[in-house]
């Protein structure tokens, strides 16, 4: 996250790190949803490299244990039919995690809420993009989950010339467009949107600008989970 501030601890309690093994260590590089008990939502892009991971609930500080953690391993991973790794463009930039274990709901981990089938939030609607990806472009990864206010910028604008043009499709969402940005390592994480009082996880952040994460005019864009949410519903979560 470009911009933003550092989250208050745990108030994003279905905010998960994927980190992948390396040796004897584990490292993050995805954020994710908990959306069941048993079942992350996350980013296609994400999983492209199989890998052995983790998924880690009530994290705040990445590189330190500080006791609220739950540490899960995945037990399949469910990527959508269409997505093609070599066309972030395309869209389909969603896939689902099954746990090994059940993840036990408290005051650090709760489940995510998803919108209704097909539900299109307003230009400038409120949402706070969540995650540990890179605070400036080409920076390192934040050791403290950061949050940023991301107002939804309608397809309408998102799509047209100036913007993101074609590379936006309408089973996307786009936020910001200003000096507060997504950055690599947030891929995956929440697009969590106020509707009605409740927070509601709209998008599954997917990609931001070749030329710098907080590219004036290129706003974070986001898999529109209401898109998807029959997909999810068919893998059985
Ligand atoms: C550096 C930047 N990385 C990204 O945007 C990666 C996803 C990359 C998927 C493709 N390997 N996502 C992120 O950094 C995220 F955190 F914002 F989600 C990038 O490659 N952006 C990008 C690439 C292609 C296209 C386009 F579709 F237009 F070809 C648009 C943006």
């Amino acid at each position: 996250v470009v911009g933003g501030e550092v989250a208050r601890p745990n108030s994003w309690p279905w905010q998960i790190s994927l980190q992948y093994q390396s040796g004897s260590y584990f490292y993050h590089t995805c954020g994710g949803t908990l959306v069941r008990r048993g079942w992350v939502m996350t980013a296609a892009h994400c999983v492209d490299r199989s890998m052995t991971w983790r998924v880690v609930l009530g994290d705040h500080d990445i590189n330190n244990h500080e006791g609220r953690e739950q540490y899960l391993s995945v037990s399949q991973v469910y990527v959508h039919p269409n997505w093609n790794s070599n066309n972030v463009a395309g869209g389909y930039d969603i896939a689902l995690l099954r746990l090994s274990t059940d993840a036990v709901l408290n005051n650090y981990v709760q489940l995510g809420v998803l919108p209704p089938s097909g539900q299109v939030l307003a230009h400038n609607h409120p949402c706070y993009i969540s995650g540990w990806g890179r605070t400036q472009t080409g920076g390192n990864l934040s050791a403290q989950l950061k949050q940023a206010y991301l107002p939804v910028v309608d397809y309408n604008t998102c799509s047209s010339s100036g913007w993101w043009g074609s590379t936006v499709k309408s089973s996307m969402v786009c936020a910001g467009g200003g000096s507060d940005s997504g950055c690599q390592g947030d891929s995956g994480g929440p697009l969590n949107c106020s509707v009605n009082g409740q927070w509601v996880i709209h998008g599954v952040t997917s990609f931001v600008s070749s030329l710098g994460c907080n590219t004036y005019q290129k706003p974070t864009v986001f898999t529109r989970a209401s898109a998807y949410i029959s997909w999810m519903n068919s893998v059985s979560i």
